[in-house]
């Protein structure tokens, strides 16, 4: 097996064949092809790049652009002449499972390493259910697809396993074939942009770092809330619920983000040994602890942008008896010193009355309220790192207004990166394959990040299967079931508003 030395090359165009297990799917379709497209035109590739697509469908080349282009044309409305650039793109149709096919491949692939001076560079990336993922690591590693003069990189979708069993199941058959530090686990909220600036916002200001502990910050609360159901995937999501598809992943990376220690360095071996350590320091929960600190909920009908909707158990392919959560709120705890008495709630579902994914630091009251008038309680200062959908962050603060003699009121600083900035930023699968085809694995979950987060979630969803719960618990269009604010008043705390509606 060959071990890769990370070399993060930032001045030059990376040159690499791109192979896309499952190019005929939605994932390619709706994320893939148009980040690929992106990445050409902010002259992040150049033309020594290739796409091999696989499917079982029996396109042709032709089709297979055909299709590639209808993506970028939902995706990019205003995008330029594609030819060039669809002329990159090559089908080659056949069954994962077969071996005898992988040859074939293989001979492709040098081919288009001839046509497009590329020095056997290979991105692997596996937009397939994941039951095919080892089977595919191991067919490359045997047939000699990544014996190449140059590198081989495995690009791995989520659910990465279902638990931690069956996710060291899933590493040990990649990891016969490919080392850790060619396994890149996508998890695309690290690739977006406000994700990736909270380690900036943290470390880059003089202002934040000294006051970011248990000693000035009361709480900090997570939302990711979204108004969309779960549309045609209700056969993976009653397998998965809130907490394995967006907990176990996405939140806990932001946990992890927010509360790691100051890396040495700016490297990604660094970064995930300090996030390692924050996931390693969070309390678990024994099964019987579970229901004083997490709250599922499922969504019933209800209405959503002025529009009647379906409850979760009248979705297509969903249980009409399902016990699958849509909703999840917890309080995690950190057994360290900087956090230790300071509780990081989380909150995520469906069905919610809008998309919105905030981070809000709340701060210590400050001793004494000298401004307020009497019976008035005190405005504390909050830290929101909005994630989306507007980017940016927002300081809420007292100041004397003018109009009052000697009282404060609150006021709010605010950066928003999309209309201050006047640019996009880049959708988070362009900054990942960027990203991973630069040798950069800084926004990819390592093995034991995975290990971890699933241990931490694997006892909730026990306790969870062992008792049916009371569903549906929250109409749609409402911030979840009662029990999620309860949850924070027991702390003496409430969640701060993130959507215009609450
Ligand atoms: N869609 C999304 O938004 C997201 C998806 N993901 C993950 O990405 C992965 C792909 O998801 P998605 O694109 O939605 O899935 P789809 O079901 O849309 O696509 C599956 C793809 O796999 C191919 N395929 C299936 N079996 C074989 C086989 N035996 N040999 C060759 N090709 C095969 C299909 O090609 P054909 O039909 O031509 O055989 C198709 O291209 C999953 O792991 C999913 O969890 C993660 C985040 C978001
Ligand atoms: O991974 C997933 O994320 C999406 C939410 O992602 P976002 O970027 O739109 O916030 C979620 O809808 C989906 O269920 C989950 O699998």
């Amino acid at each position: 097996m060959k071990s890769e030395v990370l070399i993060v090359n930032t001045e030059h165009h990376p040159k690499a064949v791109i192979v896309i297990f499952g190019a005929t799917g939605d994932l390619a379709k709706r994320k893939l092809y148009p980040s690929i497209y992106q990445l050409l035109q902010n002259n992040r590739i150049g033309r020594e790049f290739a796409v091999v697509g696989v499917g079982r469908r029996p396109w042709t080349n032709e089709e297979f652009r055909q299709n590639v282009n209808t993506s970028i044309e939902n995706a990019v409305p205003d995008h330029g002449d594609t030819e060039e650039f669809l002329s990159h793109f090559h089908y080659h149709p056949f069954d994962v499972t077969n071996p005898g096919s992988y040859q074939e491949l293989k001979g492709l692939l040098e081919e288009l390493d001839h046509t497009y001076e590329i020095p056997g560079n290979r991105m692997f990336y596996m937009a397939m259910a994941p039951e095919f993922f080892g089977t595919i690591a191991i067919n490359l590693k045997n047939e000699g697809l990544t014996s190449t003069e140059g590198w081989s990189r495995l690009v791995i979708e989520k659910p990465f396993g279902t638990d931690l069993p069956s996710a060291q199941k899933l590493n040990d058959e990649i990891r016969a074939a490919f080392s850790e530090d060619q396994i890149y686990r996508i998890d695309h909220y690290l690739g977006k942009a406000m994700v990736q600036n909270i380690e900036v916002i943290r470390f880059a200001n003089a202002i934040f770092e000294p006051l970011w502990n248990n000693r000035y910050i009361a709480n900090i609360q997570i939302t990711s809330s979204e108004w969309l159901g779960v549309e045609d995937r209700g056969r993976y999501y009653e397998s998965s619920g809130a907490l394995k598809d967006m907990v176990q992943n996405h939140i806990l990376q932001m946990v992890a983000l927010l509360a790691m220690e100051p890396p040495i360095k700016l490297t990604d071996e660094e970064i995930r040994s300090e996030k390692v350590k924050v996931l390693r320091a969070l309390r678990p929960l024994k099964e019987n602890e579970v229901s004083d600190y997490f709250v599922r909920g499922q969504y019933g009908k209800g209405s959503i942008r002025n529009e009647d909707v379906a409850g979760y158990r009248e979705e297509n392919n969903v249980d009409p008896q399902s016990n699958t959560e849509t909703f999840v709120a917890g309080k995690l705890t950190i057994d360290n010193f900087r956090w230790a008495g300071t509780p990081i709630y989380i909150r995520t579902g469906k069905r919610m009355p809008a998309k919105s994914t905030k981070i809000v630091v709340q701060f210590k009251d400050i001793p004494m309220n000298l401004y307020y008038n009497n019976g008035q309680s005190m405005h504390p200062n909050l830290l929101v790192i909005n994630i989306q959908p507007d980017e940016g962050i927002t300081l809420h603060l007292n100041a004397k207004k003018t109009s009052e003699r000697s009282y404060a009121a609150p006021i709010k600083l605010d950066y928003n990166n999309n209309c201050i900035d006047g640019i996009n930023t880049p959708e988070a699968y362009e900054k990942l394959i960027d990203d991973c085809l630069r040798g950069d694995a800084t926004n990819f979950t390592h093995w034991d990040e995975v290990a971890l987060t699933w241990s931490y979630v694997d006892t909730i969803a026990k306790a969870w299967s062992s008792v049916p719960a009371a569903f549906p618990n929250y109409q749609s269009g409402t911030m979840g079931p009662d029990a999620s604010d309860e949850l924070l008043a027991k702390d003496g705390f409430h969640w701060w508003p993130v959507t215009d509606t609450e």
